[in-house]
């Protein structure tokens, strides 16, 4: 099922052209790749699906009714379901692996939890834990974990939230060669239920995604297909590949 539809979307900054007529879909379950040179449109194409940054022109439909979310808040379209990975990590480095998760847990003030004071629901916060690979480290200060490890906490507490999308920019930036293999493992266990775009540079971690590939240029889609389709594709070799 088709779950996120840019359609005709264009923008620009003070004249300058950034997005210009950008439409694509993204299915649930899917993991895909946006590549693109620098300047393509990536970080703009996902703050518009966010409502950080609002279009000129064009639709962003979402869901089985494929409503047009354009307009709506920031906060708003995070309670739709679309949750975004910034790529530098934003975990509170003085607080524990647990008190992030449960911080960002959904409804964790929920009426009960606030009547009684009962403590964020801990099955729940555990099996986000588990998922990112970080149930070992749950009393562990933030502050202290790896760069990488830093990264899957903040991937965990976005699940937490429990989106539908999720926006991940380039989460291989600055890991090393193991913390990419498990970042590859764990988007690629994600995809299987939720819609995963990751917006990445570096190709070896594209290749090993081994997903479809969106390519961004000037604010539009260059091509689509498989990492070896668009690697092919000689408009792509000219702008983005062969530079
Ligand atoms: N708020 C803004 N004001 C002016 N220009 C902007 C603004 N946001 C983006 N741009 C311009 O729009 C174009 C697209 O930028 P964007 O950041 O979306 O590209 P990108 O594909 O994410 O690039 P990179 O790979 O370098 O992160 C760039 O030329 C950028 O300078």
């Amino acid at each position: 099922m088709t779950l996120l539809e840019v359609d005709g979307i264009s923008v620009s900054f003070d004249g300058f052209q950034a997005i210009n007529g950008l439409s694509f879909a993204i299915g649930e379950p899917e993991l895909r790749a946006v590549i693109g040179p620098n300047g393509a449109g990536k970080t703009t194409f996902m703050d518009i699906v966010t409502g950080k940054t609002r279009p000129d022109s064009g639709r962003v439909l979402w869901g089985e009714t494929n409503r047009n979310i354009l307009g709506q808040s920031e906060s708003a379209i995070a309670r739709l379901g679309i949750g975004r990975k910034f790529q530098k990590p934003t975990v509170f480095e003085d607080q524990t692996v647990r008190e992030n998760l449960a911080m960002a847990l959904k409804d964790r003030r929920g009426p009960f939890s606030v009547l009684f004071g009962l403590p964020a629901d801990e099955g729940r916060l555990l099996d986000f834990a588990e998922e990112v690979g970080l149930a070992a480290q749950l009393d562990r200060l933030a502050g202290e974990l790896s760069h990488g490890q830093k990264q899957w906490l903040e991937i965990g507490m976005l699940l937490a939230q429990e989106p539908r999308l999720l926006l991940v920019d380039e989460p291989a930036a600055g890991m090393t060669p193991a913390e990419r293999e498990h970042t590859t493992d764990l988007l690629k266990r994600l995809a299987r239920r939720h819609a995963v775009v990751v917006v990445e540079h570096d190709m070896d971690f594209v290749r090993r995604l081994d997903c479809r590939v969106t390519v961004l240029h000037e604010g539009r889609v260059l091509a689509e297909g498989s990492l070896d389709h668009v690697t092919q594709n000689q408009d792509v070799i000219d702008v983005y590949l062969g530079r």
